[in-house]
């Protein structure tokens, strides 16, 4: 299956097929002529199952190939790591007209597509993402990002890849977890884009179930973000719905971070928050609620997190970069398929996360 991305200036494929990485070397080749380097970038839990199957085809396929591994985790996601990065494609002699693979999950694809971005002011690099929600969401649509000062994303650069390579089979040995963390970004595309999705989603009965249809899953959520990027590439207006649950969830996952929560969790936990306060506001549907948690709660994800501290949650949105001045730009359903967004002033949204988190 392929899906285009189609933009003024880097339109490209998302290819979606099972068993795709071991062909990815020819793949490559109908997007980069094979006498460029290539760098394979990828992190040790991922290198284990995928590096020496990507590399072996990449060089099959004609090219010059360099690795390199980073450790798992959030942590990665650093101006440390990516200045390292930049130093290593230096001492490999890497130059514009090369090219630098990311192979793994989100952290992997954030990372990589940044340092491809201010690497020589740029040098062109493809998505490989092995996670379910690098695969649904983050290597599409060309946000890239590291995490600095407590802040989620806070520093970063819209670089599109040149192509992304999808191979659903990847999902075979990511951990049960983290298959749960991927469908909460499945569970917000069809919240804020596709009442058909949803319905598919709630027709699932278990993780096992959405397993059997990943494929097509995936591609519907690469089709419809597709969309919205195309429509609003850097984030001037609709892509900002993208962000449903992100408010509270980026606050979540950045004070949490030693807790070990994951984007995901974070995120589901910030759907249901944002949601709660929407409805009482009268602007999403009530009825919203419950079919929002059955989805989530079947997905494994939480729905509500205790312990959570409202100044550090507050800190950590001030530096949401959806924030207009004095006011924070929040994301809520309209109806399900729908999203639209409300401005509201800051010291009003303080004044709620005191209220509701210190109750
Ligand atoms: N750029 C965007 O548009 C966008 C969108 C959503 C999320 N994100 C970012 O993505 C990150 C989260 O991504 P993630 O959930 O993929 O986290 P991740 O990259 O940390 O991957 C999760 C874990 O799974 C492992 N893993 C990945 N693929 C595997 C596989 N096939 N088999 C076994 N293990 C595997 C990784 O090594 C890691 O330990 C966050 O930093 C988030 O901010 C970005
Ligand atoms: O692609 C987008 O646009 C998104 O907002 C997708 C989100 O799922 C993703 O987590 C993104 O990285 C958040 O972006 P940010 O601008 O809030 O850092
Ligand atoms: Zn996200």
């Amino acid at each position: 299956m392929n899906v285009s991305v189609n933009l003024p200036n880097e339109s490209y494929q998302i290819s979606i097929e099972k068993g795709l990485l071991s062909k990815c070397g020819s793949w490559l080749s109908k997007i980069w002529s094979t006498d460029k380097k290539v760098a394979i970038i990828s992190d040790e839990e991922v290198a284990s199952f995928y590096l020496d199957k990507v590399c072996q085809s990449v060089e099959e396929a004609g090219y010059r190939v360099v690795t390199k591994t980073i450790s798992a985790g959030e942590a990665s996601k650093s101006f440390t790591r990516a200045e390292e990065l930049c130093q290593w494609l230096a001492e490999e002699n890497m130059t514009r007209t090369d090219g630098v693979v990311a192979l793994g999950g989100g952290v992997v694809g954030d990372l990589v597509g940044f340092v491809a971005g201010i690497y020589m002011r740029g040098i062109s690099y493809v998505q490989m993402p092995t996670s379910l929600l690098a695969q649904v969401d983050s290597s599409v649509g060309g946000k890239t990002a590291v995490n600095t000062v407590g802040i989620k994303n806070l520093v970063g650069v819209f670089n599109q890849p040149a192509g992304v390579l999808i191979d659903p089979q990847t999902l075979t040995t990511l951990p049960r977890e983290r298959i749960s963390e991927g469908l909460a970004e499945v569970v917000k595309t069809a919240a804020i884009l596709d009442v058909n999705l949803w319905t598919d989603l709630q027709k699932l009965n278990s993780i096992e179930d959405f397993l059997n249809q990943s494929e097509s899953i995936i591609a519907r959520c690469c089709e419809l973000k597709a969309s919205v990027v195309e429509a609003d590439e850097k984030e001037a207006g609709q892509r900002v719905i993208l962000n449903f649950g992100h408010t509270f969830g980026h606050a979540v996952e950045a004070t949490l971070q030693s807790r070990g929560i994951s984007h995901g969790e974070a995120v589901a936990i910030g759907m249901v928050r944002i949601s709660e306060a929407m409805i009482s506001y009268g602007y999403t549907p009530k009825e919203f609620m419950t079919e929002l948690t059955d989805l989530l709660t079947k997905f494994e994800l939480p729905i509500t997190m205790s312990g959570l501290d409202a100044e550090a949650i507050i800190t950590a949105m001030s530096g949401d970069k959806k924030n207009k001045g004095n006011a924070l730009r929040l994301v809520y359903v309209s109806e399900i398929g729908n999203a639209k967004t409300l401005d509201v002033s800051f010291e009003t949204v303080k004044d709620y996360i005191r209220k509701e988190l210190n109750a």
